[in-house]
């Protein structure tokens, strides 16, 4: 766990300053350390006074912090005067922590001078000496000495313009912009002129509650870099992050001006997941999405791999907090007698039947929950998935028809078949039906893309569940098991590749708005349920 030091003044009201990069630093997956440079008397309104405690007291308290800990990245905010502008200058020349993250902080939210202008050459000297800086529009005009940019355009030339001149990555940041977006933006000088600009958008959150942001995002940025190694994955974590402490913000009652984000939402909804492996970031924050940077991640989701069970492991942290919270109903289902007796061939031919007719019913309609999903998917790549999914339930199902219910398998099935076209749920047995219910309940939802959310919650665990147990089933196959051969259609690779791409899109809507989330994770937990019953019910002919 990275040991990171944020140098920033407080806001005792909790929202900006060191009592938000503490935060911000926990929530990202970081020790928090604090040297404080000014005490600041705020809230959500506005600052009342400061005190400044000597220069040479934060000089104690940061020898008193690099004499005995590892730094691993360091974040500075507000430094307010000249003099412990100096003071951190000189420390870092001599302590030199590997990531130093600067956020020129100059004027609160409530409008507050909180930088001297005899300091604002301090501050430049000490651009210098950063990796990063993450100046809003009008911090980046005051550094160039130049008038602020009124435009995204304008913003990335004068962010050029800063790396240029310092040697130094930026974060442009369009919080100040108006639009429908909140872009950002990394310029990294590549040495040769250039720079590397990758921008990473996300939608405006209609909220007044963006005290802090600027503190948070950096605080972030320093410790995320310090798990990762790359800007672009950091930027990208950062920013899925501070959506989603924005998103909730409202869901806070801190003051009646301008509230802080809610930085441990996140986190307290998935869980406490294990940190991930090396070069990763904490659950949920991974990017998808491309970036121009040389040796980055390319575009797509983080990368699925088959767990050890052989079942897909989870695309992130929001499909890992969902499996792990739906382990128990799962476990249950090995331990039902359908299950074991399908896993040690003593299931009766007639049970068996049973499940196959329902089987064959249930495909049917879950080829229409996927078509329906396939016309709400908002980007192409899910809308062919979708489809195809639909087509496989379907060849799936004449399949069961031709090759395991025949008139030979006398399990009835006929019966179904010769139903009139659109009531051939009437066969259904009622756990059948009442999952049938579940998947198609199209119209408690008025927009698509919630819709679509609960939809994707909704089919996956027949996709995921089914290859767990199926993967658990088939290491029970032998050449003389009575179920040989449908224990072998549990082995198919397509459907363990389709599954893991299926996970994925969870793990996108997931990701989504919390409207979207609430609806994907109860549709989801709602279908294991249903799992679990379907498998039970297959003792019950
Ligand atoms: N309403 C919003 N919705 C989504 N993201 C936002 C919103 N407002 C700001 N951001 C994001 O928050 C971060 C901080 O941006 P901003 O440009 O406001 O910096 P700042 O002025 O330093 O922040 P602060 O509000 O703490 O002073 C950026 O990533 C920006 O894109
Ligand atoms: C100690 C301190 N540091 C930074 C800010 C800026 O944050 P904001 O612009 O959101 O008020 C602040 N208000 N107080």
């Amino acid at each position: 766990m990275p040991r990171v030091l944020s140098i920033a003044g407080t806001d005792p009201s909790g929202g900006a300053g060191i009592q938000a990069d503490l935060k911000s630093i926990a929530a990202t997956g970081g020790y928090g350390m604090a040297a404080v440079t000014a005490l600041v008397a705020q809230n959500t309104h506005g600052v009342r006074s400061v005190h400044t405690p000597p220069a040479d007291f934060l000089r104690q308290q940061l020898e008193a912090v690099s004499d005995d800990v590892v730094i691993d990245a360091v974040k500075i905010g507000m430094l307010g005067t000249a003099e412990v502008t100096q003071t951190v200058t000189g420390w870092l020349a001599e302590v030199r922590p590997p990531v130093v993250v600067l956020d020129p902080v100059m004027v609160a939210t409530s409008g507050d001078r909180l930088l001297s202008t005899g300091a604002e050459k301090a501050l430049r000297q000490l651009l210098h000496r950063v990796d990063l800086v993450t100046p809003n529009l009008p911090e980046l005009a005051v550094l160039l000495h130049e008038d602020p940019a009124q435009t995204w355009d304008q913003a990335l030339d004068q962010g050029r313009r800063l790396a240029g001149t310092y040697s130094t990555a930026v974060l442009v940041k369009g919080g100040h912009l108006t639009g429908d977006a909140a872009p950002d933006a990394l310029v990294v000088p590549d040495g040769g002129g250039g720079f590397a600009v990758t921008e990473v958008s996300s939608v405006r959150v209609a909220t007044k509650n963006t005290h802090g942001t600027g503190c948070s995002l950096s605080a972030a940025m320093a410790t995320l870099f310090a798990r990762t190694g790359n800007w672009v994955r950091t930027l990208t974590a950062a920013k899925a992050w501070l959506q989603e402490t924005l998103e909730t913000a409202d869901l806070l009652d801190v003051g009646t001006g301008h509230g802080p984000v809610n930085h441990f939402h996140g986190v307290w909804e998935r869980g406490l997941a294990p940190l991930p492996g090396p070069a990763a970031v904490p659950g949920g924050f991974l990017p998808t999405v491309g970036s121009e940077e040389p040796g980055a991640e390319g575009p797509g989701p983080v990368s699925t791999s088959a767990a050890p069970g052989g079942s897909p492991a989870p695309a992130g942290g929001w499909t890992a907090a969902l499996w792990k919270e739906t382990a128990g109903l799962r476990s249950r289902i090995d331990e039902l007698d359908f299950v074991r007796g399908l896993g040690d061939g003593s299931l009766p031919q007639e049970s068996f039947g049973f499940y196959l007719t329902q089987d064959a019913i249930y495909l049917r309609g879950y080829a229409r929950a996927m078509a329906r999903a396939s016309e709400l998917a908002p980007r192409l790549q899910e809308q062919v998935f979708w489809a195809a999914g639909a087509r496989n339930a379907l060849e799936a199902e004449l399949d069961l028809h031709r090759n395991w219910l025949g008139p030979a398998g006398g399990t009835g099935v006929e019966q179904v078949l010769s139903v009139p076209a659109g009531t051939d749920v009437a066969a259904a047995g009622p756990v059948t039906r009442g999952y049938l219910e579940h998947l198609l309940a199209r119209d408690r939802y008025a927009e698509d893309r919630i819709e679509y959310a609960r939809l994707v919650g909704a089919v996956l665990p027949c996709f995921w569940v089914y290859a767990e147990v199926g993967a658990r089933l088939q290491r029970l196959n032998h050449t003389a098991h009575p179920h040989r051969e449908w224990l072998d259609t549990y082995a198919d690779p397509g459907f363990a590749a389709a599954t893991e791409q299926a996970v994925a899109i969870l793990e996108t809507v997931l990701a989504g708005d919390v409207a979207e989330r609430r609806a994907a994770q109860e549709a989801f937990t709602g279908s294991v349920q249903w799992e679990h019953d379907f498998f039970a019910a297959g003792t019950l002919p």
